[in-house]
This record gives C-alpha cells, sequence and structure tokens, in this order.
C-alpha cells in the first residue's frame, strides 16, 4: 500500500495542532507484520517505506501512482536493516542484510524482494527512495564500512556516532543521501544545535528506542519549533525548510535520508539556540 503527502507551507504548519502536524509529518504504523508500506512525499518525491517480513516474502511493487512498469524503473532505493537476519533478492541475486547493514539499488533493477531468515527474529528493513536518471551499481556497506564520526558530548547529552553509508565518499548514488546515528547510553539529544537545508529534504526513522521510552522531535523553522512524540520505528517527514532534531527519554538510534538540490552532508545553515524560538 502506498499513502500520498502533499507539501505543507510553513505558514500554514505554524497554524498547525497537535493532530494536524502528526498526520502530515509523522509516519506511524510503517513497519507492520508482514507488510510492505509507502508513503510518498511531494518533498523531492522522496518515498518512505518499511518491510517486516515475518512469514512471508515481501515484493516491491511498483504502485499505480508512479505510472512506472517496476518501483525502480526511474528510482534509486537504500534499504538499512534494523532488525534480525534478512535477505533481499534483487534480479534474483540474494543479499544477506544483517541488523544495521546497508544495499543500495539503482535505477533499472526489475524485481525486489524481502524476506527473514527467522520468523521468530523478523528483519525490519527501512527503505528511502528518490528520483533517479542514472544507474549506479548494487552495493552493500556493512556498519564498519560506513565512514563514521564522533560527535557530541556526554556533557551536553549528545554523545554519538554518525554512519554515513549512501554519500559522496561512499555507496554512490544519483541524489540519494544516507546514514544513520547511534547515540551512546545517558545520551539523548540528536542533531543539537540544530540546521536547515533548504536545498534538501530529509527523512529521519527512529529505531531501537525502547517500548516505555519516546523520543520528542523538534520541526518547524528556527523561530515556529513545534515537537512530534515519537515512538519506535516510526519515521518523520521533515521539509526543507524544518529543523529536524530530537531528544528522547532514553538513547536510541535513528536512520536519516536526504534528497534534493545538492550532494553534500555537510552543507547544513545553522540554527544557533539563541535565534530559535
Ligand atoms: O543533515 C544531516 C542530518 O540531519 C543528520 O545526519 C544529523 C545527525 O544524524 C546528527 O547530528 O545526529
Ligand atoms: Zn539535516
Amino acid at each position: 500500500m502506498m499513502e500520498v503527502r502533499f507539501q505543507q507551507s510553513p505558514k500554514e504548519t505554524s497554524q498547525m495542532n497537535t493532530q494536524e502536524l502528526r498526520s502530515n509529518f509523522l509516519i506511524e504504523n510503517l513497519m507492520q507484520d508482514d507488510k510492505l508500506n509507502l508513503v510518498y512525499s511531494h518533498y523531492d518525491r522522496v518515498i518512505v517505506g518499511g518491510a517486516k517480513p515475518v512469514n512471508q516474502v515481501l515484493k516491491l511493487e511498483a504502485h499505480s501512482e508512479l505510472r512506472a512498469d517496476y518501483f525502480l524503473e526511474r528510482r534509486e532505493l537504500g534499504i538499512i536493516n534494523v532488525a534480525g537476519a534478512g535477505k533481499v533478492v534483487a534480479d534474483g541475486v540474494t543479499y544477506e542484510l544483517n541488523k544495521l547493514e546497508c544495499l543500495y539499488l539503482g535505477k533499472g533493477v526489475k524485481e525486489v524482494s524481502f524476506a527473514s531468515v527467522n520468523a521468530n527474529d523478523a528483519a525490519i528493513f527501512y527503505l528511502l527512495s528518490a528520483p533517479a536518471h542514472a544507474t549506479y551499481p548494487t552495493v552493500k556497506y556493512s556498519k564498519d564500512q560506513a565512514s563514521g564520526g564522533d560527535m557530541g558530548s556526554q556533557a551536553t547529552a549528545n554523545k554519538r556516532t554518525i554512519y554515513r553509508y549512501i554519500h559522496a565518499d561512499g555507496i554512490q548514488s544519483c541524489q540519494l543521501v544516507m546514514g544513520l546515528t547511534i547515540l551512546e547510553e545517558g545520551s539523548v539529544w540528536n542533531t543539537m544545535p540544530s540546521h536547515t537545508h533548504t536545498r534538501r529534504m530529509e527523512a529521519y526513522y527512529y529505531f531501537d528506542v525502547k517500548a516505555d521510552q519516546r523520543v520528542f522531535h523538534f520541526m518547524g523553522e528556527p523561530t515556529e519549533t513545534r515537537h512530534l512524540l515519537v515512538a519506535n520505528n516510526e519515521a518523520i517527514i521533515s521539509p526543507p525548510w524544518s529543523i529536524h532534531s530530537g531528544c528522547g527519554t532514553a538513547s536510541y538510534g535513528f536512520i536519516w535520508g536526504m534528497a534534493g538540490e545538492n550532494y553534500t552532508y555537510s552543507d547544513m545553515d545553522p540554527a544557533p539556540l539563541a535565534d530559535m524560538r
């Protein structure tokens, strides 16, 4: 199933109540047993998806909205598994994907399916897709192959490691940039000080959030911040003009991904705390 979400202006967003914010920017129920769910965002035409195969093999279908013969006819796809051992089959080739391994599939791959190795320890695949106009090769990366970077400090409760998988110095793509961030135990803040990049939208997917914990995710223009209460395995569509930053009630991990004008991970416009409201 695929849901389509259109864009919202900064002004419109500033007038939304909690439920309106949630239904526009939060993706609940992304990961459901034996389902492949997709949300098509009109911000840079990025598709956020989730596949949780338990007893079944799940196929990536071309939804009619794409008017394409197959999903990756004019798109590229990044896949990261956040749970038990899994398998992705792409045009007959099987790729085993363990927790926090990433697979990039380029434009032109016709058949894609997802399966778990053990039904009682199912894989959970997070998917992020953007339009593509050239084919880059299929590449798999483990977490160790990703270029890492330690950020933040214990004193500001944001000691974390950033793993970049799909980016200029890693797996090559047309426009997709993708990786993940792991917070150290006791660290709860991500992306603080926060930033915007009006040249690229961003999608967040929070994982390893304990069942009784939550992340307060902050969004909005730097001078009009709002928040969303986020539980495990939920995703967020972050408009290009919005900050994206979160504070958990315990540590967690999240997958970030971007698409849009440029391909420069470090291109960020800082939103200094003193200027934020
Ligand atoms: O544009 C980059 C993204 O917002 C994230 O990579 C930031 C992040 O993972 C972090 O600071 O924890
Ligand atoms: Zn960002």
